[in-house]
């Protein structure tokens, strides 16, 4: 643990976090209880809330994205107890009994929240919903969704031709489509899939690569008609069957986990055991990108908790390799591509990430924003339209950097930093609260000087 008077981590001021780089180095060293997951979490709290009786969530995680979901399922007229209890409980009203809200709904900066809401939302017969985000999530695309929902009859309306938020939603009575997604994206598979629930006949999604199949599980075990083909990666849904509230169990997020796998493989003598963390099929590309790296992790204790496969992951300080990453690898490690783009800059060789450009309409452009903010700290990157070219093994040093406001890059950021010779400074690093509400505790509690 840290030596509060030799600190090298401090925030200086509200958002903005300086790293100094100690004279013998840092290493990371103990045992951390991984927040929920993220994708889990939002999941448990709509279908919950689309449920007859109560869910009971254990693990949920606390983060700003999942409190968005919460207030707007509120604003809808579902009973939430507090999120901070060790089981929150939801009270469910049924598929179609949500409640028109008196003011605009609040998606925040989540992505999932406003795509899967709004899949809800469209099948809500005779009721009128509006929905915003923050400016990052005002500028990311909905037609996405709003294209296959608006086939289905859906009525909606938006900004840059009905592409971007605020939107205005009237609810209808659907009809169910076969839909072939573009992009492999769980958000457009989910938001259909709960469409489809409340839609007469069967509504079925076909994607160009499997993505996170939460969605499939969940709304299995909560008794949706559901099958899948691995095949073709179609999921079809038979609407009408009620939902009955359940007890959900979410695992630790292995997209927070990815942090604390690459940090302890790059940074000399450090040893990690990342406890509960999901290791769903459809999750675990992070393993697969840093196994072909050389990275020493070890899978122990799996076990299947609530329907989701979960382990206590070891990692252990090994020197890195470059490797290329590309189609369905790279679906399956989507989030964690610019913690992977770290690894990469202190890897030896050069690193290949391709099939990436949906990276570019995440929270900010994760491509550009994280090969600025590294090159500027010393990394040679070259950006491709749909990735980069990482020349590793050029040492990093400290200077002025911006998180631009994306959870997942300030905390990239932040282990580079704890790599980089001199001190760094990352604006905005408090934007991890999104996802990860105690990363920087969890930082001061495994860094050893
Ligand atoms: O469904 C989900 O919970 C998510 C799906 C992914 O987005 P896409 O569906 O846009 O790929 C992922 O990037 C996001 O963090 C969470
Ligand atoms: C892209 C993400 O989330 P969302 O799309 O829900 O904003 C993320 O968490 O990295």
């Amino acid at each position: 643990m840290l030596n509060l008077i030799s600190n090298p981590i401090n925030f200086y001021n509200q958002y903005d976090l300086t790293i100094q780089s100690p004279a013998s180095g840092i290493s990371l060293k103990g045992s951390l209880a991984i927040p929920g997951d993220k994708s889990v979490s939002h999941r448990a709290l709509m279908f919950g809330a689309l449920a007859q009786g109560e869910t009971r969530i254990q693990g949920l995680l606390l983060g700003e994205d999942v409190i968005s979901t919460a207030n707007c399922l509120r604003s809808l007229g579902i009973q939430i107890s507090d999120l901070t209890a060790e089981t929150v409980l939801v009270q469910g009203e049924g598929l179609e009994q949500l409640q028109e809200p008196l003011d605009v709904l609040d998606a925040g900066n989540s992505g999932t929240t406003m795509r899967l809401i709004l899949g809800i939302l469209s099948a809500q017969s005779n009721r009128f919903f509006t929905i915003t985000g923050d400016r990052s999530l005002r500028s990311r695309p909905m037609s996405r969704v709003i294209k296959p929902l608006t086939e289905m009859g859906a009525e909606i309306w938006g900004r840059n031709n009905n592409n971007l938020a605020p939107l205005a939603i009237k609810g209808q009575k659907l009809k169910p489509i076969h839909y072939f997604s573009p992009v492999a994206s769980a958000q457009v598979k989910s938001c259909l899939l709960l469409t489809g629930l409340m839609t007469a006949g069967k509504t079925t999604v076909t994607e160009p690569a499997l993505s996170r199949d939460h969605s499939e599980r969940m709304l299995k075990a909560f008794g949706a008609d559901i099958t899948t083909d691995s095949e073709t990666n179609s999921v079809t849904i038979t609407g009408g069957n009620t939902l009955q509230g359940q007890s959900v169990i979410v695992p630790g997020d292995i997209s927070s986990a990815a942090f604390w796998l690459v940090a302890a493989s790059i940074i000399p003598d450090s040893e990690l055991i990342l406890t509960n963390v999901g290791i769903n099929p459809t999750r675990i590309g992070i393993l697969d990108v840093l196994g072909k790296m050389g990275a020493n992790i070890t899978i122990e204790n799996q076990k299947i908790v609530a329907g989701e496969p979960i382990a206590d992951l070891r990692v252990r300080y090994s020197p890195l390799q470059g490797c290329e990453i590309a189609g369905e690898l790279t679906v399956r490690s989507i989030d964690e591509i610019p913690i992977i783009v770290v690894a990469a800059a202190l890897a030896q060789g050069t690193t290949i990430i391709k099939d990436a450009a949906e990276l570019r309409v995440k929270e900010c452009d994760r491509l550009s924003v994280m090969a600025t903010q590294l090159s500027r700290m010393g990394a040679k990157i070259i950006e491709h339209p749909d990735g980069l070219e990482i020349q590793g093994g050029h040492p990093l040093s400290g200077t002025e950097v911006s998180s631009y406001d994306d959870h997942r890059i300030a905390m990239s950021l932040t282990i580079a930093a704890l790599q980089a010779s001199a001190t760094t400074l990352i604006k905005d690093a408090t934007a991890a609260n999104i996802s990860y509400p105690n990363f920087f505790d969890s930082l001061q509690q495994v860094c050893h000087l």
